[in-house]
């Protein structure tokens, strides 16, 4: 049965209950497990989370890319009606006049569309999709004007961002080179797309904090930016990230890269324009991508953290318990050893004769009869000494009680001494009277070893002025008997030994008497 209280040494009470605290212990074991568990799967999550952001700044880049190439598209159809008329048919007035009313109505159809302008060879305004030209309008100094007057091509070109002269807005031009029929130089149509048509679409998309889009030309000229820095309008970033990868990696792609522009982390897609030398960029932080994920990995950690403590605070209570519990099993067992050494202690004193520290009467009666019924099973002899001090009351009367004490204290001791197997029992009978109980000794032996007593009490040599002696003697009767099934005591043998004692003090005292008739007549 399981201990639950226990006394201390103190007397207070011990509480255990380890039964309760082992399974808290167990439950909070499983629930770590689970949550460890559940780490797992989260670590695995991080890469689900960062493919679903893959997929998200693919499909965003994508969209990007298709306004852009779209928006790009809608003013090169513009140009190239009006390059393919001015090729064909020269670069009359009137014709000239004509175009500029269709220009004008097909920019009022176009809303990203800044404006479409048509230059001469030296770079000065001949028409204009807005209200009217001005004589400061000369573009010979654009990158674009330039680039077709040196190449004689047929394509569209892409020029660099700029503040528009006209309007002060920021634009992006894409241009077409106009020729003679003879194939040479003869000016340039350019239309202007205002940047901050491709602001606005940029801003349609989810960005999170810290994400960002892109527009740069192949050539690595920044066009637009989200979050939009008009510095940055025209910038160089052939050194960023963006434009690295795109240069060794190809048309498209998605990476993990720190920003130069403002050195945070980002997962990254780009995507060059279909029909023009555009590459659109956007990119979620790896904070934001990360940031539900996160929560939940700190949210786990924290749980662990407090079911750890729970652990460990029921770990060391149940150490705590597991040490009550043995020290009060010692307290225990030890209270058990001390109440059987008290008890083996009043079982001795209850069986000893407290002035002779010989056997008592009581403890002799019940060894004669425990022995009687032995001798009775095993056939075997048992044998009895009655011994009586001589003209005891005598040596009283001379040397008073107390000295009587010591003399039988004396006489206890030589007995105790001159029998020497452990199965015999000396026991002071009453008085000063003293009794030997010998198992499966005969009267023979028992007789023996009354003589060796008597020897051993006159070698004593106490003084005893009453005995003529001189000193202390004893006489001793002995019996003997071979117990039958019919005879259920040991009384008997006890009157036996009792007349061969009174024979004995009838002889002249100090001496053995064994009473052989009776011995014979007790035979079973
Ligand atoms: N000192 C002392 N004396 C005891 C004790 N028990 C019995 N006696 C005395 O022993 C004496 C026994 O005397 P008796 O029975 O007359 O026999 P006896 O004087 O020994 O003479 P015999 O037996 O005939 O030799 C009595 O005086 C008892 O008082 C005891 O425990 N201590």
């Amino acid at each position: 049965m399981p201990l639950r209280h226990w006394e201390t040494a103190g007397n207070a009470p011990i509480r255990v209950r380890p039964a309760k605290a082992g399974a808290i212990y167990f439950v909070a074991l499983v629930m770590l497990s689970f949550l460890i568990a559940q780490g797992w799967a989260l670590v695995q999550m991080r890469d689900v989370e960062i493919d679903n952001a893959r997929i998200a700044t693919f499909n965003m880049t994508r969209a990007l890319a298709q306004q852009a190439d779209d928006t790009l598209r809608a003013a090169d159809v513009a140009l190239v009606g009006v390059v393919d008329r001015l090729n064909a048919e020269g670069m009359a007035p009137s014709l000239l006049a004509q175009i500029e009313r269709l220009l004008k109505q097909t920019a009022a159809k176009l809303p990203a569309l800044d404006g479409v302008n048509v230059y001469d060879a030296q770079g000065r305004g001949l028409i204009t999709s807005r209200q009217q030209i001005t004589s400061s309008f000369d573009i010979a100094d654009r990158e674009y004007f330039q680039y077709h007057a040196r190449n004689n091509d047929t394509q569209a070109h892409v020029g660099t961002p700029n503040t528009s002269r006209v309007s002060g807005a920021l634009i992006l031009p894409i241009s077409r080179r106009i020729n003679h029929a003879d194939g040479t130089f003869a000016g340039v149509a350019v239309a202007t797309i205002e940047i901050a048509y491709f602001r606005e679409f940029q801003a349609r998309f989810k960005l999170e904090n810290q994400g960002a889009i892109m527009l740069m030309t192949d050539t690595g000229i920044m066009v637009t930016r989200r979050p939009f820095d008009a510095s940055l309008v025209g910038a160089d970033v052939t050194r960023g990230p963006v434009f690295k990868m795109y240069r060794s990696t190809g048309p498209e792609g998605t990476a993990v890269m720190t920003a130069k522009v403002d050195g945070i982390e980002r997962l990254y897609s780009y995507r060059h324009l279909d029909h023009y030398p555009l590459v659109v960029a956007s990119a979620l932080s790896m904070n934001d991508v990360l940031a539900a994920w996160r929560k939940n990995i700190e949210r786990t950690l924290a749980t662990g953290a407090v079911l750890l403590f729970v652990l460990m605070v029921f770990g060391l209570r149940l150490i705590a318990l597991i040490g009550e519990r043995e020290r009060a099993q010692q307290a225990l067992t030890e209270a058990q050893h001390a109440l059987e050494s008290v008890n083996r202690e009043l079982e001795r004193l209850s069986l000893q004769d407290g002035l002779t520290g010989l056997s008592n009467r009581r403890h002799f009666d019940m060894a004669l009869e425990e022995e009687f019924k032995r001798a009775m099973r095993a056939h075997t002899p048992l044998a009895l000494l009655m011994i009586d001090v001589d003209f005891f009351k005598r040596f009283n009367d001379t040397y008073g009680h107390p000295a009587g004490d010591d003399c039988l204290k004396q006489l206890g001791t030589a007995l105790r001494l001159a029998h020497s197997r452990p199965g015999d029992l000396a026991a002071r009978y009453g008085g000063e009277e003293l009794v030997v109980l010998l198992p499966n000794t005969d009267t023979g032996g028992a007789a023996e070893l009354a003589e060796r007593f008597r020897q051993a009490v006159l070698e004593q040599a106490i003084p005893h002025a009453g005995n003529p002696a001189g000193f202390v003697t004893v006489s001793i009767g002995v019996a003997s008997c071979r117990p039958g099934r019919n005879q259920a005591s040991g009384n008997a043998l006890i009157e036996a030994a009792d007349k061969a004692l009174y024979r004995a003090k009838d002889g002249g005292r100090n001496r053995v008497c064994a009473d052989l008739p009776k011995l014979r007549s007790m035979v079973g």
